[in-house]
């Protein structure tokens, strides 16, 4: 019989994923082994109730509520806890006694991942985080590996389960945002306060990772402009399914040249676009997630399936444990982040995108002239223009641009809004991944 050296992993949180994880863990001990080539040995789990209810049957010898002590002398460390602290502590104190680390924590990388990738280059050691970012889909390893020898031009993320549920159940049924944020909320999709879902932010921290990884650059969450889905309404989605289009909240990381100074730099954005019902990411339904990106060299290629769940999220923190547990087993440091290229994270106002904005206009002779010249005047071009007319001697005007520079758009939009013959600019929408 074969002797497998062990390796001590500690896990830090038994919630959601962290109880599956070590579920899975217990359950596929032996297949686990035969692939590594060493037996992983759960050490112990840290919480804050060892009697709380789990989602899975574990053993309860297992439990322990002194996190700091569990660490020492673990060869790998997964930190399923969530929040920031104590898990920046945690993951820091960790490297400093030689471990590697796995975790599933976004909010945490978004706003320490340049602390703790420093810290775990000092050392040598590996900090995975595959779970951070949509979930059981695999979009870091990807990115780091396979499109290492690529050039990534943009990504397109549909990265919040939440949203996409909420903006599809819009597109579907009609509903308000509140009845379908409601329906989300029944199901167990939306948390009891879903500010970090429907407000960006979750997007936002996923944007910063993903941005940070395509572009060999550190980017800060707070360089990255965020817009949530609040605003959406179900006359903007029946008004996009009507002209072919599907609502999606976007984490966008775009490489691009800065307009001003023709210097390579990059946008990293989240917001509720328009995309073409052909588009790849129109066909991603319910809380699924979906990341499309687009390499120079490979062209489109598009990551689909579970962003959320205890069980798929496991999936994506036991794959991490797996390759860091194979590198033990030959030896080597980890893989360090790379930032390198340090690209300018540009701010909205240069990105480059059209626009679809609908106005209603008072039904009278010189309308669309007065309307045409503010976009003349402003250097955008207009591509389409749809009227329909009511009968209260308004009409709606849906105009579609051609690409042009965030702040043009912004300053038509705050100069049409004091156009006389403009009653309300009723929406205003970009539109994305025109195909
Ligand atoms: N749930 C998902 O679908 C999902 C998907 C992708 C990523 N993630 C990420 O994975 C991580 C875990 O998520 P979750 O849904 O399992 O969370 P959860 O709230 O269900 O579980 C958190 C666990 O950590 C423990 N914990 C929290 N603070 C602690 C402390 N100070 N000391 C000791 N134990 C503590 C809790 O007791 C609990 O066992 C988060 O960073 C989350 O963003 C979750
Ligand atoms: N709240 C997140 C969970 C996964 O990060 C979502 O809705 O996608
Ligand atoms: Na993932």
């Amino acid at each position: 019989m074969i002797e497998y050296r062990s390796i001590r992993v500690a896990l830090l949180g038994a919630g959601s994923v962290g109880s599956q994880v070590a579920r899975l863990l217990l359950e596929h001990g032996d297949e686990l082994t035969a692939r590594i080539g060493a037996r992983i040995e759960l050490v112990g789990i840290a919480v804050r109730d060892v009697d709380a209810k789990r989602d899975a049957d574990l053993p309860r010898e297992l439990f322990t509520t002194d996190a700091p002590r569990l660490i020492l002398g673990a060869d790998i460390v997964i930190e399923l806890m969530g929040g920031i602290e104590p898990a920046r502590t945690l993951v820091l104190q960790a490297i400093a006694s030689g471990a590697d680390v796995v975790t599933g924590n976004k909010a945490l990388l978004a706003a320490h991942g340049a602390e703790l990738f420093a810290a775990a280059e000092q050392v040598g050691a590996q900090l995975s985080y595959e779970a951070a970012v949509a979930g059981a889909i695999p979009i870091i390893r990807p990115l780091r590996e396979s499109l290492a020898g690529d050039r990534i031009e943009r990504i397109l993320g549909i990265v919040n389960g939440t949203t996409n549920y909420i903006l599809d159940r819009m597109d579907t049924t009609g509903a308000s945002l509140e009845d379908a944020l409601a329906t989300a909320t029944e199901l167990g999709y939306a948390e009891a306060d879903p500010t970090a879902d429907i407000g960006g932010y979750d997007a936002a921290q996923k944007a910063t990772i993903l941005a940070s990884l395509a572009f060999h650059t550190s980017v800060p969450v707070e360089s990255v402009h965020r817009e949530g889905i609040t605003g959406v309404t179900a006359a903007q989605v029946e008004s996009a399914r009507r002209a072919g289009y599907v609502v999606k909240l976007l984490a966008i990381c775009e490489r691009l040249a800065d307009p001003e100074s023709g210097e390579a730099g990059i946008s990293v954005r989240v917001y509720p676009a328009l995309v073409p019902r052909e588009h790849p990411l129109a066909a991603v339904r319910g809380a699924n997630n979906a990341v499309f990106v687009e390499a120079s060299a490979a062209g489109p290629l598009m990551f689909y399936g579970a962003g959320a769940g205890g069980v798929p999220t496991a999936s994506a923190v036991l794959g991490d444990l797996v390759a860091i547990a194979r590198r033990h087993v030959v030896g080597g440091p980890g893989t360090s982040e790379s930032t390198h290229a340090d690209l300018a994270v540009l701010p909205i106002g240069r990105i480059t995108t059209s626009y679809s904005i609908t106005l209603e206009v008072s039904d009278e002779p010189g309308v669309l002239a007065a309307i045409a010249h503010v976009f003349a005047d402003h250097g955008v071009s207009v591509e389409t223009m749809q009227q329909t007319v009511a009968e209260s001697g308004t009409a709606t005007l849906v105009i579609g641009t051609h690409q042009a520079t965030e702040q043009a758009l912004a300053d038509t939009v705050a100069t049409l809004a004091d156009t006389p013959v403009v009653v309300s600019v009723a929406s205003v929408l970009r539109v994305e991944g025109a195909v």
